[in-house]
């Protein structure tokens, strides 16, 4: 389903990615694991081409993602997006939310006026119902806790009826609790739906919990690609460099902390 070849990204002098190769099966829920600045931000960033990569090729389904209008276009029917911070409308109602994943469906003048067509309107409320939201779907979103606000988040993308979700930290700023209902809901979802997820994680212990396979990445380079049942301790150090055993068998050490709210909106500066 994505295919990555030779994949680099620089930031002025700084190389973020370094030579990316990666397949992601057909309905696979990938994690990638790894620490802060590990570059696993930029590369959902280049998948989705909110960051343009310096060299290399992505192929999602076979067709090589460009930069042009029409690919972009395609791109973003095909590839949905959850964010660490939700990035919920936070006055709109919970449907209108969900609602934003099916602006790429509906002719613009319609979504303008904020008008959608009845189909529309039903897939918004089967994707509430399948994070057991759909009571909520009248409220207006700030009113839902953080974990209510990111199935709104895995509501929209659903929504969007996309091959693929790209999920950076979704859990990030949630509680331990809270974290393994809100990855249930998205791996459940990608089981049923054959989509396929790429989740960006900081937590080993979710890693080896929801991860179907998992790639390390570590200085903008792979460095481990195996099943949750692989990552032992010389894994673990060579995914975290200066790692120590009380680490490794904890999720808390390696929690990050919160990143700014829009960061992962943002487009890149050109
Ligand atoms: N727009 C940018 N301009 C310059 N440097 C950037 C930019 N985006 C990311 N970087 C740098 O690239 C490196 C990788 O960042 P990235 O956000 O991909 O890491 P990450 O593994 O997702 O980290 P985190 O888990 O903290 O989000 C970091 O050193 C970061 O400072």
């Amino acid at each position: 389903m994505i295919e990555i070849r030779g994949l680099n990204k620089r930031y002025g002098a700084f190389d973020a990615l370094k030579g990316i190769d990666l397949d992601v099966k057909p309905g696979e829920f990938l994690v990638v694991l790894g620490p802060s600045g590990a570059g696993k931000s930029t590369l959902l960033r280049c998948i989705n081409r909110l960051a343009e990569p310096t060299s290399g090729d992505i192929r999602i389904d076979g067709q090589p993602v460009r930069s042009d209008a029409a690919s972009l276009r395609r791109l973003r029917c095909q590839v949905a997006m959850i964010f660490q911070h939700y990035n919920v409308v936070p006055r709109l109602s919970v449907q209108k939310n969900v609602l934003t994943g099916r602006l790429g469906a509906v002719p613009s003048v319609l979504s303008w006026l904020q008008i959608f067509p009845r189909k529309d309107v039903a897939i918004a409320l089967e994707c509430l119902r399948r994070v057991e939201l759909e009571d909520k779907a009248e409220l207006r979103t700030d009113t839902l806790s953080g974990g209510q606000k990111q199935r709104v988040g895995i509501a929209r993308a659903l929504a969007q009826q996309p091959k693929i979700i790209l999920a950076d930290e979704p859990v990030a700023s949630l509680d331990p609790k809270t974290s393994r209902t809100v990855l249930n809901y998205l791996k459940q979802a990608s089981r049923e739906l054959g989509i396929t997820v790429v989740c960006n994680l900081h937590q080993i212990d979710y890693a080896r919990e929801f991860g179907e396979r998992i790639v390390g990445v570590s200085g903008g380079r792979i460095v481990f690609e195996g099943g949750p049942d692989q990552l032992n301790g010389d894994v673990l150090h060579k995914i975290y460099p200066g790692l120590d055993e009380g680490d490794s068998r904890s999720a808390s050490p390696l929690r990050s902390p919160p990143a700014p709210a829009l960061r992962h909106l943002e487009l890149e500066e050109a």
